[in-house]
């Protein structure tokens, strides 16, 4: 019989304690894993935001990427063209209110719009029942990189060296030297002329999507917003002038609504889908869509683009992300990027401030 001032633990204690005991341990391998210290070289959301940060410099508020930019808006008229190829209701014939931004690619707000060669234009289609489309493009043919990891790697690799404030050419030769897929944007680069104005640029998605038709069918696309009227001059800026872009946007705009067309390119069997550094043949087949009227603007400090992510995985029924990880890993860096500026924003503690603000 069991002396009752001495109880023995009921049997099967030291069992649950060990489950209890595994559960914890379990639980926290998962929010390491999740957390990424248990594999700290993996690319996280953080890690790349932290290196455009690092090479565009602090500046509270502001995207971490085409961080000067200007908000613009307008609508987009269907055609209905595309219908037969996707039922997002955007693509049937009539009329769909946007919020548009022009921008230039790197993270300093007050960069001179000659920084970079290449301009941005990102949209977000408000339809009717609540759908949206967003979607970021770049003025150039491709992309430099096939992965989020090279595109940090490129990153990396021409970071401003802090004894001359410019990349180091020998690391960014090598990164090149040992990346081929680059070479169609260094062949592109090396030519790039563009026009001294975001109303002459056309725009294009890089990445692939899928549309998806009614009947279930799926369309492999890339898009493309061309501009209606031709580009005139050889587009130089005044010497000295850095600020040109949004003046000639203002200044256009002022004269009357600027078109754009909007076209898809459908793949054939074979081109690639998931790698946005490879150009499609020219004589894809090509459906035109409508067109984008842009017709106001705003500053980006207050306009209503300034808290939009235009994240490119937002899309209504009848669209699809394809397998290029390019699309989910910039949805990814954009949450980070615009979580960052939207608390910056809102002075939340411990966020970067504003100069000149207390938190
Ligand atoms: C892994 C690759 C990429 C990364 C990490 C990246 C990162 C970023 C980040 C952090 C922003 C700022 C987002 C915000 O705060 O709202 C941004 C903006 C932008 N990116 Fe990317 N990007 C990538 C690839 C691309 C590609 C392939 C395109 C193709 C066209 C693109 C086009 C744009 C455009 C148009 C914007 C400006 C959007 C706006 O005006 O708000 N990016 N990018």
């Amino acid at each position: 019989m069991q002396d009752p001032r001495n109880p023995r633990p009921p049997t099967g204690l030291a069992w649950r304690w060990g489950v209890i005991g595994l559960a914890v341990v379990g639980t926290a391998v998962a929010f390491g894993y999740v957390g990424g210290w248990l594999a700290p070289d993996r690319l996280s959301p953080k890690k790349m935001i932290n290196v455009l940060q690092a090479n565009g410099g602090d500046h509270p508020g502001y995207r971490r990427n085409h961080a000067k930019g200007i908000c613009v808006g307008g609508r987009f008229e269907s055609n209905g063209q595309l219908a037969a190829f996707s039922s997002a209701r955007l693509f049937a014939s009539g009329s769909t209110p946007l919020v548009g931004r022009f921008a230039i690619p790197g993270g300093n707000p007050q960069a001179p719009d000659s920084s970079a060669p290449i301009r941005s234009m990102a949209l977000r289609f408000d339809m009717a029942d609540g759908e949206q489309w967003r979607t970021g493009m770049n003025a150039m043919p491709v992309f430099p990189v096939s992965t989020p990891q090279d595109f940090y790697a490129l990153n990396v690799a021409t970071a401003p060296d802090p004894a001359t404030g410019k990349p180091n050419p020998d690391k960014a030769k090598a990164f090149f030297g040992s990346h081929p897929e680059t070479g169609p944007f260094l062949m592109w680069i090396s030519q790039a002329k563009p026009p001294a104005s975001y109303v002459d640029e056309t725009y294009r998605s890089l990445n692939a999507f899928y549309l998806r038709d009614a009947a279930g069918q799926r369309h492999a696309v890339r898009w493309q917003v061309v501009p209606e009227t031709p580009s005139t001059g050889d587009g130089s800026p005044a010497a000295g002038d850095t600020e040109y872009l949004a003046a000639d946007l203002q200044k256009r705009l002022a004269a009357g609504p600027a078109r754009w067309h909007l076209q898809f390119v459908f793949a054939n069997d074979g081109d690639p889908i998931d790698d946005a550094s490879k150009a499609w043949p020219e004589d894809r087949k090509v459906v035109d869509a409508g067109t984008i009227v842009l017709d106001s603007w705003q500053p980006q400090a207050n306009g209503p683009c300034r808290d939009v992510n235009y994240d490119p995985a937002i899309l209504p029924h009848g669209m699809e992300i394809s397998g290029d990880p390019i699309i989910v890993a910039r949805s990814a860096a954009y949450a980070e990027s615009y979580l960052r500026r939207t608390s910056e924003e809102g002075h939340l503690p411990g966020t970067l401030q504003p100069k000149g603000t207390t938190p």
